[in-house]
């Protein structure tokens, strides 16, 4: 029997998410045909056709790069990403890096691997080698920090309590963030502050235009010689020539990044890590449970939490038998349309919130009565709305 809501997920998602969708209206799997919507990690689906049946997709995860936003938005399709749930995990592993770098770690590790003969050869070979790695301590250090978000003040805040001295950089730093950063961290006025300052730089920030080679020649020009670069945000915001090329030149001491590539993932003052930022499984539980619950808010009543591309739009269901939900261009007098379709319907409006955000806005109202095809149909003839559902309550 077809399932109410149909679920497809394009990567392997915890299952202490998939579980929170009730069985008896869902059916969620990889070969879920016609799908309401789509559950992803870091799956592209920039060249992949999604089909018009989607009505929501949700990212169990931070980024959204790997989906077309704008695209999406267009067709009135809210993404959704999990705030926070994955941070303390990148923040260990940033720190993880942080300790890679200093100490030399992984190449010490692969000298000690190859390490042949019984243990007396073994430890003359220690004792003769291990002054090739020698490393530094972090106290005094300075570590700059570039995009405070969920990650970013984390990091920033963990390295305060190494003992290093930390540099910030974030334009549009959150309120949230902002109350959640150490009063120890300094601000930057410039991202060039930061750059000319940091011994060690980690960035933070999303992969967008603004963003794409963020770390380029000029900036790294800028830098102190022998500093070391944590890149756990996207391959793309570094442009890996102008490191490797400063790495060769000896102007930069290491580069630690999640994203190995044919550039660094063989260089030998390169450390990359195969994309294990949110592989841990309390990441992965915190974001498929928040991914789940979006999309279940979404499709079970409209609502809208966390949302890259869409207004926040929460409002209980406490009245009415079903629910309209509406997704439209935010033109003038969309509410007044709807109304007046749903007043001469003979149809009661019990409750009503408007949300917009740029070029989109949500519309949910809560209806005494069932509220027949034609008037759905009606709604969607209206210029300007993208797509018009009714959603009986639950029982
Ligand atoms: N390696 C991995 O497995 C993971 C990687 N990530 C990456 O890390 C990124 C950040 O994640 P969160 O901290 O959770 O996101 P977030 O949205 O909480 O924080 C991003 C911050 O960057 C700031 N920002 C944007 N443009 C900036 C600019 N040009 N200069 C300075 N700051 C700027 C924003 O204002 C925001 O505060 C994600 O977008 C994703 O690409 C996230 C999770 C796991
Ligand atoms: O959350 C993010 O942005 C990540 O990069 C994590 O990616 P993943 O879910 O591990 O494929």
């Amino acid at each position: 029997m077809t399932k109410q809501f149909r679920v497809k997920t394009l990567n392997a998602i915890s299952g202490s998410g998939l579980t929170r969708f009730p069985a008896e209206i869902y059916e969620v799997g990889e070969s879920v045909t016609s799908p309401d919507a789509l559950l992803v990690r870091s799956a592209k689906l920039h060249d992949t056709p999604i089909p018009d049946t989607v009505l929501a997709i949700a990212r169990a995860g931070a980024g959204t790069n790997n989906i077309p936003v704008a695209a999406m938005t267009e067709r009135g399709v809210p993404v959704f990403n999990t705030p926070g749930a994955n941070a303390n995990a990148v923040k260990e592993l940033v720190l993880a890096g942080l300790f890679i770098a200093s100490r030399n770690l992984i190449p010490a590790a692969r000298f000690a691997h190859e390490l042949e003969g019984d243990d007396a050869a073994i430890s003359k070979a220690v004792e003769a080698g291990k002054k090739q790695f020698v490393g530094f301590e972090l106290p005094g250090k300075t570590l700059g920090v570039i995009g405070l978000g969920a990650i970013g003040v984390q990091v920033a805040n963990a390295a305060l309590g190494l003992g290093l001295k930390v540099i910030g950089f974030d334009p549009a730093i959150s309120v949230d963030h902002a109350w959640n950063l150490s009063s120890e961290v300094e601000r930057a006025r410039t991202i060039e502050d930061v750059f000319r300052q940091a011994d060690i730089l980690t960035v933070h920030v999303p992969l967008i235009e603004a963003t794409r080679g963020l770390v380029s020649t000029q900036h790294l020009a800028m830098m102190k010689h022998s500093a070391v670069i944590l890149n756990f945000a996207r391959a793309e915001i570094v442009d890996e020539a102008a490191v490797v090329s400063a790495l060769d030149q000896g102007y930069l001491r290491g580069y630690v990044c999640d994203f190995p590539s044919t550039a660094v993932h063989k260089h030998p003052r390169c450390i990359s890590l195969p994309h294990l930022g949110a592989s841990t499984k309390e990441a992965e539980r915190n974001c498929a449970v928040m991914a789940v619950d979006e999309l279940r808010g979404f499709l079970e009543d409209g609502q809208v939490r966390n949302s890259v591309n869409f207004p926040e739009a929460v409002m209980e269901r406490e009245s009415g038998t079903h629910r309209l939900v509406i997704v439209n261009r935010n033109v003038p007098n969309m509410v007044g349309q709807v109304s007046t379709i749903v007043a001469q319907a003979g149809l009661n409006i019990a409750n009503l919130l408007n949300r917009s955000r740029g070029e989109i806005a949500v519309t949910l109202a809560d209806i005494d009565g069932e509220v027949a095809g034609r008037v759905l149909e009606q709604l969607t003839a209206i210029e300007g709305v993208i797509s018009a559902r009714a959603i009986p309550s639950k029982a």
